[in-house]
């Protein structure tokens, strides 16, 4: 292999298994792994046919991206499969998102398919494969820790995606790599043109990856058909301001496109109510939460680590500031009021720039004394 470029850290494996979505990030993830001297083995999980299932052309994961992948493969001299997962992936990944969006919540797929395609599965090929280790192109820092594996952000801010992982176990991540989260993303993409491949300067995936153009309410239709119905926007005390074309277009936080003109103040989305098909609105003010009780929650740091990690902060969307918060069972519960908290999205705790914690928004208590 040519290319002159350092290892950013060592990857001591034998054999490792390379995640490879067609990107020139999990391509350079697997030049690095060639670069160690380990046997390098790339799979691709093939997650949707494009313009079938979903109805987009060209999105991740599909036609180009496969062949994408098999020619860095081929140009770098590695074994490279492709594993139908199609159905799996609709299954736990894009029928999740409708049935989350029509529960009146705002979901989350990359996590979805993080925990359940991408890591587990992969998982299983990976080990069946005799692998030491898997490596994807995520940018999120493994770091050996006393008590084991830990997880950091990247050092490049602009894509750390630990939010995007905090359910990742501590035994998963025990088997992962991740080499490119001490890289900024320059950096990776020199390594590709300087080996010549032909993703060197392919753009990044944008948003969720089966709903490039963001007509999410598109993918719900066409999931759920007929479950979509138009219904009331109500305040706080439940007089109906105006109509809405179907809870799914509505997140919490939410201020432009509700079509209620006239109010002496700007209204947000405070809650929807799944059940009674309403969108409930209210000023900024009554978006302040106090806590909020998560389900699922996955801990990375041990028992024993817990008492000394010093202040946390949690993170309650990907784009959110982490605010200062303490998990008491499965409550988070935030020191000042926190503005935008959406049941359905991810709540990940930091000790610093480790992820100590996370899980999912299931309720919030208001902070608002209206
Ligand atoms: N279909 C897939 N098959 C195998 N691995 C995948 C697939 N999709 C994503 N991955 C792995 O997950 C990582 C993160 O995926 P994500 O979609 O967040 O990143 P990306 O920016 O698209 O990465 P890339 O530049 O490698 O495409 C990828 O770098 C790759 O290792």
């Amino acid at each position: 292999m040519s290319g002159n470029f350092q290892l950013p850290e060592p990857l001591s494996a034998r054999r490792i298994v390379v995640a490879m979505s067609g990107g020139v990030d999990s391509s350079v993830t697997a030049a690095l792994a060639l670069k160690s001297g380990a046997e390098v083995i790339g799979v691709t999980l093939r997650l949707y046919d494009h313009g079938e299932a979903v109805g987009r052309k060209g999105a991740c994961c599909a036609g180009q991206d496969i062949r994408d992948a098999a020619a860095v493969a081929d140009r770098l001299g590695f074994a490279h499969h492709v594993i139908d997962h199609e159905s799996a992936f609709r299954q736990s990944v894009v029928e999740q998102f409708a049935d989350e969006y029509l529960a009146g919540r705002t979901p989350i797929p990359c996590v979805r398919c993080n925990m359940g395609p991408k890591f587990t599965d992969l998982f299983a090929i990976a080990r069946d494969l005799g692998a030491d280790c898997l490596a994807t192109g995520h940018y999120v820092r493994r770091v050996e820790g006393a008590q084991g594996a830990e997880m950091h952000r990247a050092i490049d801010p602009a894509r750390d995606q630990s939010y995007f992982l905090f359910a990742t176990t501590r035994a998963q991540l025990e088997f992962l790599r991740f080499p490119l989260g001490g890289m900024p993303k320059a950096d990776v993409r020199a390594i590709a043109s300087s080996l010549g491949l032909g993703v060197a300067a392919k753009p990044d995936s944008q948003d969720i990856c089966f709903v490039p153009d963001g007509d999410y309410a598109g993918i719900v239709t066409k999931v759920r058909p007929g479950a979509v119905h138009e219904g009331a926007i109500v305040d706080l005390e439940g007089r109906e301001l105006g109509r809405h074309r179907g809870i799914i277009h509505y997140t919490v936080g939410q201020r432009r496109g509700l079509e209620i003109g006239g109010m002496a103040e700007p209204l947000y989305v405070v809650r929807i109510d799944a059940a009674k098909n309403e969108v409930i609105v209210g000023p900024r003010a009554a978006l302040a939460v106090s806590s909020a009780r998560l389900s699922g929650i996955n801990r990375l740091a041990t028992a024993e680590e817990w008492g000394a990690l010093g202040p946390l902060t949690a993170k309650v969307r990907s784009m959110a500031k982490p605010a200062p918060a303490r998990l008491d069972g499965d409550r988070l519960v935030f020191d000042t009021p926190e503005y935008g908290v959406s049941p359905g999205q991810a709540a990940v705790l930091y000790a610093d720039d480790r992820v100590v914690a996370g899980g999912w928004i299931e309720e919030t208590a208001s902070a608002f004394q209206g």
